[in-house]
């Protein structure tokens, strides 16, 4: 897309030093993004928040599939229909976990506005630009 930028990160969590379960990243929603493609080594730790915000849980990890994010952009381009899940990384075991992440975000300059099929009587405007 022409109005995106990309952004691509890796990144890695160590194994904590005891059997204990650490907390690799703290929960958050992805501010901004647009959508977030995330690849993991087999090592498990990704969890997202269920949308009543009650459950955890487990993205198992998979070398055959990506993960794919939906960041607060496109939350407010759907004019909420999509959810921006919480989503956190929590480390067991003794391995690393590594992940790479690419991210789209709006290029600068230019506001993210719901378009009119979005908004209707059952669908009111939830942000406005
Ligand atoms: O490393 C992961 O599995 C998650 C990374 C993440 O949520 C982020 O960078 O925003
Ligand atoms: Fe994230």
């Amino acid at each position: 897309m022409d109005v995106t930028d990309y952004l691509v990160r890796f990144q890695k969590y160590d194994a904590p030093k005891s059997n204990e379960t650490k907390l690799g990243l703290d929960s958050h929603t992805d501010k901004k993004i647009v959508v977030t493609i995330l690849y993991g080594n087999e090592v498990k730790g990704l969890e997202v928040l269920t949308k009543d915000g009650k459950y955890w849980i487990n993205a198992e990890p998979s070398k055959n599939s990506f993960i794919v994010m939906i960041g607060e952009s496109f939350h407010a381009w759907t004019n909420g229909r999509l959810h921006a899940p919480y989503h956190r990384v929590m480390v067991t075991g003794d391995e690393a976990r590594l992940s790479v992440g690419l991210f789209s975000v709006p290029k600068s300059g230019y506001i993210m506005k719901a378009p009119d099929e979005m908004v209707d009587e059952d669908h009111p405007i939830l942000l406005k630009p």
